[in-house]
């Protein structure tokens, strides 16, 4: 039972379905667990790795938040699920971050007989064919689209047989709208895990951005 001793009593086999959660997590919220915590479910997968972005190379550097920060929120937000984990992979690595140069290392780490899905949202998603090597990413993990509140889930012009999409509880949660709330003073509780509401607080992030 390699999937249930992977799910909590402590025992370690190695993963055969892993799904990878590439996010900017500034700060990770409900909607990323959620959509994270159901594709696990529906696609039986073993455990799901939180990779948080080093440098995005799309979002302007002078508005995203130090990547230890968000590093730091990602695990504390994941760290009671014995299924999620999180992967410094890009957090350590130089210059822009291509999902391209995780994917090739994680399929390096895991080896050619590991089943790897990358999870990404609706929006996420819909820009794909603008990121680094957007053809090969194909050929290194099966992608799975979730339903985001305000954005269109569609594979159109993406490989067919490579992608699924999924509806997940739909929470109208993004992480744009909780650094707004921080910054004017209105509260985050049950939009964030609790102990993301006070390392904010504790941080100070997000109330002079
Ligand atoms: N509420 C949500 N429901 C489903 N997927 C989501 C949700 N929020 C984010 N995602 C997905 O999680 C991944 C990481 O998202 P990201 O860290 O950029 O969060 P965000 O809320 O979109 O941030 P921002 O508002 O700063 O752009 C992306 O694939 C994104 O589409
Ligand atoms: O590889 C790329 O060129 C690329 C461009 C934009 C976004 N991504 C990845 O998409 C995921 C979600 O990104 P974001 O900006 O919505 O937080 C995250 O893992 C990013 O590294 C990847």
């Amino acid at each position: 039972m390699a999937h249930e001793d992977n799910k909590g009593s402590g025992v370690r086999t190695p993963p055969t379905r892993v799904g990878i959660m590439g996010g900017t997590f500034d700060p990770i919220h409900h909607g990323h667990l959620v959509a994270a915590s159901e594709v696990a479910h529906l696609f039986d997968l073993d455990e799901v790795v939180f990779v948080p972005t080093g440098m995005p190379w799309q979002k302007d550097p002078a508005k995203v938040t130090p990547s230890e920060d968000r590093y730091l929120m990602t695990v504390i937000a994941t760290a009671e699920n014995p299924q999620f984990r999180v992967d410094r992979i890009e957090i350590d690595r130089h210059g822009p971050t291509y999902t391209i140069d995780t994917l090739r290392q994680l399929r390096a780490s895991y080896g050619p007989d590991v089943e790897l899905f990358f999870i990404t949202g609706a929006d996420a998603l819909g820009a794909i064919l603008g990121w680094q090597n957007a053809d090969e990413l194909f050929e290194l993990a099966h992608f799975v689209g979730c339903n985001r509140p305000g954005h269109r889930l569609s594979d159109s012009g993406l490989p067919e047989g490579k992608v699924s999409l999924v509806e997940v509880p739909a929470l109208a949660i993004s992480s744009t709208e909780c650094r707004e709330r921080v910054r004017k003073g209105e509260p985050i509780w049950y939009l964030v895990p609790d102990g993301i509401v006070r390392y904010i607080n504790k941080t100070g992030l997000y109330r002079d951005s």
